[in-house]
């Protein structure tokens, strides 16, 4: 293949589905570093404390959207975990989390307490097994890289553009990326369907508003 021949946008071998290919390996292996220090899921003892200060930095910036619809993640492989936040949360007010209807489709989202019944949803993130379908105005996004301009990289099925592209035609939704420091990356490719993140929250920072 040369260049007068593009691949279709979005198709394995066009230029820019390959260049966030390897920045996604590069940066899963960042993150994986990462999680291991930290103690993984748990936070743990053992660990640097990363979850513990992302926790309360993203705890921090929840405070100032007080009485919203909060929509947290379970976490899968080596993802920053958001539950103890969610927890704090939910004592004051809803919390939910993604459930894949469909390829191509939105997420949607499904009420969640620290009790809820969890069945594993398509692609390995648990779901709540039955609760309200609830539509959240922050919304923490679970990511892959992250730039200082509001880019983010997620596994690819474009499920998180989707959903706040469709939340933001409601009325405002805040996205909140939460993810390691070293998931950092200098400048990720913007595609037209992109919608940038508000903040990102780290266990060194919140960066933001980004928009
Ligand atoms: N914790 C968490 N929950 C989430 C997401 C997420 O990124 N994190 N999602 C955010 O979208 C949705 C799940 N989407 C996902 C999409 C793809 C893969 C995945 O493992 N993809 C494979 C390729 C699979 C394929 O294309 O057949 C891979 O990356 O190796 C995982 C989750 C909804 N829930
Ligand atoms: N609003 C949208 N409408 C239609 N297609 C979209 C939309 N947003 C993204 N897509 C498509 O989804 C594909 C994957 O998008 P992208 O690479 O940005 O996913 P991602 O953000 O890494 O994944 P995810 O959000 O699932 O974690 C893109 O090829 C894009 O064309």
């Amino acid at each position: 293949m040369t260049d007068s021949t593009p691949s279709a946008p979005g198709t394995p071998g066009d230029t820019l589905t390959r260049r966030k290919a390897a920045l996604r390996r590069d940066a899963l292996a960042a993150r994986e570093a990462a999680y291991g220090k930290a103690g993984g899921t748990s936070g743990g003892t053992a660990g640097d404390g990363a979850t513990a200060r992302a926790t309360a930095r993203l705890s921090d910036l929840l405070a100032r959207t007080e009485g919203r619809i909060v929509a947290g993640y379970m976490p899968i492989r080596s993802e920053l975990d958001p539950r103890p936040a969610m927890e704090a949360e939910a004592a004051r007010r809803p919390v939910c989390v993604p459930v894949i209807e469909a390829r191509g489709a939105p997420l949607i989202f499904r009420q969640w307490t620290p009790d809820a019944t969890l069945i594993p949803g398509t692609f390995g993130a648990l779901i709540p097994e039955r609760s309200a379908t609830l539509v959240p105005d922050v919304v923490i996004v679970p990511l892959v890289a992250f730039d200082r301009q509001g880019g983010r990289l997620g596994y690819g099925g474009g499920f998180y553009d989707r959903t706040l592209a469709g939340l933001r035609d409601r009325g405002a939704a805040l996205a909140i990326g939460f993810a390691y420091a070293a998931q950092e990356v200098g400048d990720l490719p913007i595609e037209p369907t992109d919608i940038p993140l508000d903040w990102v929250v780290t266990e060194d920072e919140v960066i933001g508003p980004l928009t």
